[in-house]
Formats: C-alpha cells, structure tokens, sequence
C-alpha cells in the first residue's frame, strides 16, 4: 500500500491561565473560561449575570494576588510546563510523521492559532490530547467543542482522533508512582490524599452517556446506572496508583477541592477530609492531585499553601504535595504512547 501523504498533527491542551498577573488579565481569563456553558452550565443570562456581575469583578482581584505567589520568570507555570512537556513530545516523536502544536482551552496561545498551524502544514490528521486525565464535560467536552467550532469553517476536516479519559494506561499511573516513591522516601506517612478538581454534582448527574461504569458505587449515587462518571474515573485514579505504591486501603482517601459557589459539589470536599484527619490526630499527610498534569494555581496554591495551613492550624505537622507529572521522563513517554497508539 502506498505510504499516506502528509504528517500527522498532534494538538496538546491545557486548560488556560491569565496572561499576566494583572487584575485586567485575570478578569479576562476568568470572564472567557466561566462564560464557557460547559464551566458554569447555567443558561446564557444568568450565567452572564454570575459571571460578569459577581464572580468576575469580586474575584478576579483576590485571584490575582493568588497568581502572583505562584508566577516565576517563565510566566504561569501551568504554560511553561505544557511547552516543555511539548518539547520533549517533539524530541521523542518522529518529525517526518508528526507535528506538534499546542494550545489553551481559554487565553493563550488559542486552539485556533494551534490548529491553524497543523492546517498550514496540511496534515493528513489531527490527533487532539486534552491535558485532563479525567473526562467531565467542563474540560475534555469543551476542548472537543471548540476544536469542532474551528473545524466548521475549513472547507476540509482532516481525519480527527480525540483522546478521551488515560486514568489506566500504565504510563501515567507510574509517573504518579514514580513522584509518589520519591516523596515517600522523606517521612513515614500516615495518610495519602488524593485531592481532585471537584465539579458540581449536576453535572455528574447531567453528564449521561450509557455504556460503561466500572465502578458503580457513586455513579448510582447520583441517579446514572451504568455510567463512569468523572467521580469514579477519579477514584479509579486513586486506587491504581495506590495499588502500584501498594499503599493500604485505610490509608488512602480520595476528595475534591476548589467548589465556587454554594450549589453542591462532588464529596468528600478536601476541607472537611483535612478536619476530619486533624481530629483523628493524623500528623503526617502525603498529598497527590492527579487531577492536574501540570503544577498551577490550584496545585501550588491551593493544595501546597492553603490547606497546608488549615491542616497546621488544626495541629497537623506535615502537608506534603507530591509535584505533579509537569515534563517528567514518563509522563513524555505516556502522552508519546497515547499519540502513537491512535497514528
Ligand atoms: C464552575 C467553576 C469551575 C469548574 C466546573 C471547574 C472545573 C475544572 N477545572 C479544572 C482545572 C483547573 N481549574 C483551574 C482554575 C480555576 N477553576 C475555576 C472554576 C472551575 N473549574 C476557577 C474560577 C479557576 C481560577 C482560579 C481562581 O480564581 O481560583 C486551573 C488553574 C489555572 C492556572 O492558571 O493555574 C486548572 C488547571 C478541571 C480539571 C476541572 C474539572 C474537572
Ligand atoms: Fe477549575
Ligand atoms: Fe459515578
């Protein structure tokens, strides 16, 4: 068979930050990611009333000074950590078969301006890797979304993979265990944490697609048989790579953070696991958040600064935060492997 013309394009997203620490900036970046109706599924008015009434002009001043803490020379480190995990990809792959470009899903640089560049090259297909190991709506959906917005103005759509959900392929959980191991060599833990980005419970709810739950237990929770919700894919996350640190049962939990809003999120919500673990008399706690491929705002901040002193002032002596998988060896090697397995 005659060998197809062209190269194929590969498109990595993540999900976006400001373009500087600027109140402007961030207003701006929180006003486009939270207009997206994936994000904040409400219809278009009230939506637009939250958002550039209330949490926008509100918030956007206290979250600036939030990205200033974590801001480095590089920028935001949730940017420079995708374009060195895209660098590495482009050293592993064969540049006569592929081109990379990568792209946020809100800011800069755009998915129009990634595609355009793996357009201009006319590559026969476009392999698309939405940075959230978890599929939910808000993330992976949108990308999907949007790329397909692009795409309806090209006279010809090339041949498009999306990856979906990679909590088990085997790359990814040993990077995870692989920083999980080197963390552990420091203390004797007595609990490990794994703390995901949490989602409104409506949109578990919402989110039905039948076919294929694993798990079962939250999913029927919610009212959806047979469903892997992105709930269970994080407990599914949790429970394979504790498995590969072969960490005992009762010492592992699993919860979510970053709820905005009083509207009920997916428990257990981090801050009532912390105190419940300071009321046991925990004092040592290991935490992962797999949730997030590269360190951010709500790695850094979050889980390494703000509940470190909550979990402080209830009397805990160590909060330590596994990095996580930024451009790390094995983690090039699992995104390379998603790419190779879909050519
Ligand atoms: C309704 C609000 C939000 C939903 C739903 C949501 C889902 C979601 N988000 C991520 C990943 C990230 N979120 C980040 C920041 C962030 N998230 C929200 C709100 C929702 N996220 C806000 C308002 C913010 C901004 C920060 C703040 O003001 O507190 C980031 C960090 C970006 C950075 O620049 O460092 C990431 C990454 C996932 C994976 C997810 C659903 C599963
Ligand atoms: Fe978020
Ligand atoms: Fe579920």
């Amino acid at each position: 068979m005659a060998k197809a013309k062209g190269k194929i394009g590969v498109l990595l997203v993540n999900l976006g930050t400001p373009d500087s620490t600027k109140t402007g900036d961030v207003r701006k970046y929180l006003r486009e990611f939270l207009m997206d109706g994936r994000v904040i599924d409400f219809p278009f008015i009230p939506r637009w009333m939250l958002v550039n009434l209330i949490i926008a002009p509100f918030r956007a001043p206290k979250s600036a000074g939030e990205y200033r803490k974590l801001w480095t020379d590089r920028g935001s480190p949730l940017l420079f950590h995708t374009q060195d995990l895209k660098d590495k990809l482009v050293a592993k792959l064969d540049p006569k078969e592929y081109l990379v470009s990568m792209a946020m899903r809100y800011q800069t640089p755009s998915i129009e301006s990634g595609l355009k560049e793996l357009m201009d090259a006319k590559v026969r297909k476009i392999i698309v890797v939405p940075l959230f190991p978890q599929y939910a709506s808000a993330t992976n959906g949108s990308v999907i979304d949007r790329v397909m917005e692009i795409a309806r103005t090209w006279q010809i759509i090339p041949e498009m993979t999306f990856v979906s959900n990679y909590v088990d392929h085997p790359l990814f959980l040993e990077a995870w265990a692989e920083l999980g191991r080197e963390a552990m060599q420091k203390q004797d833990y007595d609990k490990f944490v794994f703390s995901y980005h949490g989602l409104p419970e409506r949109q578990i709810r919402k989110g039905s697609v039948d076919g294929y739950c694993q798990l079962g237990a939250c999913c029927n929770k919610y009212g959806l048989k047979n469903q892997f919700c992105y709930r269970a894919q994080c407990f599914q996350t949790t429970r394979l790579v504790a498995e590969k640190l072969g960490l005992p049962d009762d010492k592992v939990l699993t919860c979510f953070q970053s709820r905005l809003g009083k509207d009920p999120w997916v428990k257990p919500y981090t801050e009532d696991v912390i105190k419940e673990l300071a009321k046991d008399g925990i004092k040592k706690v290991l935490v992962f958040s797999p949730a997030f491929v590269a360190d951010c705002l709500e790695t850094t901040v979050e889980v390494g600064e703000e509940y470190k002193e909550q979990f402080e002032e209830l009397g805990g002596e160590h909060w330590d935060l596994v990095p996580s998988l930024n451009s790390s060896d094995t983690w090039v090697n699992c995104v390379k492997d998603l790419v190779e397995s879909r050519a």
